[in-house]
């Protein structure tokens, strides 16, 4: 049995606070092996990276996701109870929930919402001089998920509900004030969600028909019984919190025209070109670092020995960079996908394997859709100025952003 090469420090914890989204991809670099153990908050465990560890990671008979996910993450960006940390028939009944939610028109509405809002949006960013994508996005995609899931949002709560679901998505990593205003931002938000979802059921405020509230609210698992509300409240926010989220990807998007200003042309009205730009966006910048699971019974892989109840987590970041997957990794080249089949296991920013069956996001498709039209935006329906400004991500910082969330100015619509 090969040794698994081992981090010496006793814990690591520091480390990858410090290191941030590099810190499994440097330690697999120093060791020359995909695979090391290590401690983190204290506790043994396995960090694993490359296509070969991602289907290994996948395999649900080889790893559960009950206990895998730390406690503050829980308690900030996924919520307890949810479909993240379930196992067995209970992850794929609702699994299929959130999967009957994704169907193409459902997909096509939420778009057609975006483009509506994007467009509704253009004059007062053209009267307000520099405007942060990030925060503005943030404000439009919050208006956006709410009509789309059928929940009702007076326009003066707009701005306070972007507040919370970006509370949450920051959270898990720091410490301090900002972490507390995430767990906050949680508590609050189920609270006010399943009072949502008992009105809906008791037919006080009746859902739209078909929409996301009503397929949560109704939803019965194996049993038969309805969710418990607190847990709708949770499947819920796995809609409105991401749905918002990708505003982070759009800043890069963004990022990545700006620095490649050839893309622009390239992009317009070219819907294989803006693809495979924004595949390339999602592998090269940084958002989710990991993605965490236990051993669910002893096993050996490679000559390596996988302990039964073993936290392993898995690079997402740096498995989008191995250099074995993607020549030149660190290089923005989204002609890298052009006639490229990516098999479920290589390109994975929102987890790998099969919608269905795993843990693979669920939005996946709604994301990919609406960074398209947030490039056709950016590129057809105005034009901006990117001013002076830092725009230097810092990869210790997770999750990584600009700075400011870049700021544009001089914005005016072009059609
Ligand atoms: C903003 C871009 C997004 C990123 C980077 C992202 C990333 C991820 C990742 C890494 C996972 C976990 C994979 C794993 O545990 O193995 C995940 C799961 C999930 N995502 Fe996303 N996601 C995004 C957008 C979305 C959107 C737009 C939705 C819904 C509208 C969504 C809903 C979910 C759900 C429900 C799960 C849990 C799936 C399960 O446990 O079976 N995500 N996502």
């Amino acid at each position: 049995m090969a040794s698994m090469p081992a981090d010496r420090s006793p814990d690591s914890t520091l480390a990858l606070l410090r290191s941030g989204y590099r810190f499994i991809g440097e330690r697999c670099e120093r060791y020359d092996s995909d695979v090391f153990r290590t401690r983190i908050l204290l506790a043994p465990t396995i960090c694993l990276r490359g296509r070969p560890a991602t289907e290994l990671f996948y395999d649900t008979e080889r790893f559960q996701r009950a206990t895998a996910m730390p406690l503050r993450v829980q308690r900030t960006l996924t919520g307890r109870g949810g479909v993240q940390g379930l196992d067995g028939t209970e992850h794929t009944d609702r699994k299929a929930m959130f999967m009957s939610i994704m169907t193409p028109a459902a997909i096509r509405r939420l778009g057609q919402l975006f483009d509506d809002e994007w467009r509704a949006r253009i004059p007062a960013w053209e009267a307000a001089g520099p405007v942060s994508l990030y925060d503005e996005l943030g404000r439009l995609l919050t208006r956006v998920v709410y009509a789309w899931v059928g929940a009702p949002l007076p326009a003066s709560q707009v701005a306070d509900r972007a507040v919370e679901l970006h509370a949450m998505i920051e959270a898990p990593a720091l410490v301090g004030p900002r972490h507390w205003r995430g767990r906050l931002a949680r508590r609050r938000a189920e609270r006010r969600l399943a009072a949502l979802v008992e009105r809906t059921r008791t037919g006080l405020a009746p859902a739209p028909a078909g929409s996301a509230l009503a397929v949560i609210a109704e939803h019965r698992d194996g049993r038969g019984d309805l969710l418990p509300r607190r847990i709708a409240a949770v499947e819920l926010l796995n809609l409105l919190r991401p749905v918002v989220a990708v505003d982070q990807y759009i800043a890069f998007a963004a990022l990545a025209l700006h620095d490649h200003p050839g893309w622009r042309d390239r992009v317009r009205d070219d819907d294989e070109a803006t693809e495979n730009f924004v595949q390339e966006v999602r592998r090269y910048y940084p958002f989710f670092p990991m993605a965490a699971a236990r051993v669910r019974r002893s096993f050996d892989w490679e000559g390596h020995h996988f302990p039964r109840g073993r936290r392993v987590l898995l690079d997402l970041y740096g498995t989008n960079h191995h250099p074995t997957l993607w020549p030149e990794p660190e290089l923005f080249r989204p002609e890298r996908f052009a006639g490229r089949h990516v098999d479920p296991y290589e390109l994975i920013p929102q987890g790998g394997g099969d919608h269905w069956a795993g843990h693979r996001c669920a939005g996946e498709w709604i994301t990919i859709d609406l960074m398209k039209r947030a490039v056709a935006n950016l590129t057809t329906t105005m034009r901006y100025d990117v001013p002076v400004q830092d725009l230097t991500l810092d990869l210790r910082r997770m999750p990584a952003l600009p700075p400011l969330g870049l700021t544009i100015t001089t914005i005016r619509r072009t059609d």
